[in-house]
């Protein structure tokens, strides 16, 4: 039985976004998503706007059937597919899975490489044409959207392939998938590749790239494939997927977004909401995302070294090239570090409310700064701030003489604390929700003073059983953010010291009024 697919209008400018995430990117080692994640997951490529959503491979175990029926059953906007191999059980395992979903397609494929034939399949290359329309004919039998898939395309011979998609379109398959399923192909060759298939095949017939990363040129080679005449392009959050993984989502979306000038296609994605697609994945999936990988990583929109800040401050597009905010992250940040210069840390000082400091101050701390970032390597707001506030001597209102904490396990914390005044040693007993806390509500009992407390931050100073811990702690009072840090062996210790010097700053009016500046220097 030929059932030709009904006739569709492939768009000439508008890419199709095809995220399999929960299927190829499940694929990758270690990675195995329930139910509950994979809807979230879906419901997050809906609203991101991709056009299909490959849920899953049914036939691979009852609980992706299940997936994939629930993500059919529950999110509407793009197209469910489930993928299934060139026979009945997958077929029909897919077919049940899809029934529910307002638009659905089956997904089939099958090896056409020599090797794959050869040797996986062990079939000859008729009798894998036969099972291509057969499975692609069965598929039609249950839903109008059929996409065929020839695994390992692009080592197979591409007079082969014309013959297995041609059979595939006359037997109703309505999209025809290029994968590189090895990663193995060079932008040039799928670009002649596809041009030749789109020469061959029907005009009605959606061509679709799905490249691997083995070699790094998965995006390459896709967007390669759209040049071609692809309309569609397979790709996952993060790039995740089977190996090196699969062409990356993002990277895709903002290439034609960034050089429209040089590739005059658009997707349906709301880029805004590439960033929290991207940290729902990599949470749910356990797969971090490297800090350098573009768009989503951490260091994407950073700037370090100095040269480069001084650039961006006085003119953002000199090292960007896109805003962070075009795919939902927070403005571009300087880091700030060994290689940053004097614009970045006057910028970083301003930031901070430190206007209008004198610039042989300013070249004074700059030089702390260095010999600070050599030691620490990043710097971090408090860092600078108790670099400047260092310079000044607090006046030692208060000073810590003793205490005594008494905590454990399913106990309320008690601390004593005694500290000496102007009008003698005071003491005060409070208790608190840790014993640091307990310890600074007694502190706040004897000075009559109760900041609120922004940031607390403890890190080693030295190395060793008797290592120094350095407490430092931000606090608000009022319209000011006061810093102060405690160095001590013992944490409360440490903690306790820092939150007196905080009362005494207090109490000598020092402290910096905070403003909001667009660029945050280094990472809170
Ligand atoms: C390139 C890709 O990413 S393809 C998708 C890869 N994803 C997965 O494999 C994940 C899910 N897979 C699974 O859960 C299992 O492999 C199953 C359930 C699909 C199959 O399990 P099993 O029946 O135990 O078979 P097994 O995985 O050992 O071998 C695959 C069989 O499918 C055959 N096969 C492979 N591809 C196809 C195909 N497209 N069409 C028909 N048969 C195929 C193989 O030749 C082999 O057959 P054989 O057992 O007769 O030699
Ligand atoms: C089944 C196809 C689409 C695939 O995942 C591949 O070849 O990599």
């Amino acid at each position: 039985m030929t059932q030709q697919a009904a006739p569709q209008k492939v768009e000439a400018q508008r890419i199709r976004i095809f995220d399999t995430t929960l299927r190829d990117g499940e694929q990758s080692p270690g990675v195995a998503l329930n139910h509950t994640q994979k809807l979230e997951i879906a419901h997050t490529l809906a609203r991101l706007g991709v056009d299909v959503i490959e849920a899953g491979f049914p036939i691979a175990s009852p609980g992706d059937l299940e997936g994939v029926s629930r993500i059919a059953r529950e999110v509407r906007g793009p197209i469910i597919t489930g993928l299934a191999r060139a026979n009945r059980a997958d077929i029909e395992a897919a077919a049940r899975a899809v029934e529910a979903a307002e638009k659905a397609r089956i997904h089939t494929f099958i090896a056409t490489s020599p090797i794959h034939m050869a040797k996986k399949l062990q079939l000859e290359p008729d009798a894998v044409v036969e099972r291509a329309v057969m499975a692609v004919q069965l598929a039609r039998t249950f839903v109008d959207d059929v996409e065929f898939s020839a695994e390992d395309a692009t080592r197979s011979d591409w007079a082969f392939l014309a013959r297995i998609f041609k059979a595939a379109v006359e037997a109703g398959a309505t999209t025809i998938n290029v994968p590189d399923t090895v990663g193995y192909t060079t932008p040039d060759e799928m670009r002649d590749l596809f041009a030749f298939l789109k020469a061959e095949l029907p005009a009605h017939v959606y061509l679709s790239s799905h490249c691997h990363d083995d070699l790094g040129m998965a995006v390459a080679n896709s967007i390669a494939a759209v040049e071609g005449g692809a309309r569609q392009i397979e790709c996952t959050i993060n790039g995740i997927g089977e190996r090196a993984g699969n062409a990356s989502l993002e990277e895709i979306v903002m290439a034609f977004h960034t050089r429209r000038d040089h590739y005059p296609f658009e997707t349906g994605i709301r880029s805004r909401e590439i960033y929290r697609a991207s940290r729902l994945v990599s949470r749910l999936s356990g797969m971090p995302v490297q800090p350098n990988k573009a768009i989503v990583g951490d260091n994407a929109f950073a700037h370090e070294s100095g040269i480069h800040q001084d650039g961006v401050l006085k003119a953002r597009e000199t090292y960007e090239i896109m805003n962070a905010e075009l795919v939902g992250r927070e403005a571009a940040v300087l880091v700030m570090g060994k290689h940053s210069g004097r614009a970045a840390f006057r910028k970083a000082l301003n930031d901070l409310g430190y206007e209008d400091m004198p610039d042989d101050k300013v070249q004074y701390l700059f030089g702390r700064f260095k010999d600070l970032a050599d030691r620490k390597g990043q710097i971090f707001s408090d860092d600078l701030r108790a670099l400047v506030e260092s310079r000044a001597d607090v006046p030692q209102t208060f000073s810590l003489e003793g205490f005594q904490i008494t905590s454990g396990m399913n106990m309320t914390p008690v601390a004593f604390v005694r500290l000496q005044t102007p009008d003698g040693p005071v003491d005060a007993t409070s208790h608190g929700d840790g014993p640091v806390d307990a310890a600074y509500a007694a502190i706040a009992r004897i000075t009559g003073l109760n900041p609120e407390l922004e940031t607390y931050r403890i890190q080693a100073v030295t190395k060793g059983d008797d290592a120094l811990g350095e407490v430092s702690i931000t606090a608000r009072y009022g319209e000011k953010l006061l810093s102060g840090s405690g160095v001590a062996t013992d944490i409360v210790e440490a903690s306790a010291r820092a939150w007196v010097r905080i009362m005494n700053m207090i109490v000598a009016g020092m402290g910096a009024e905070r403003r909001e500046g667009d660029m945050a220097p280094g990472r809170l």
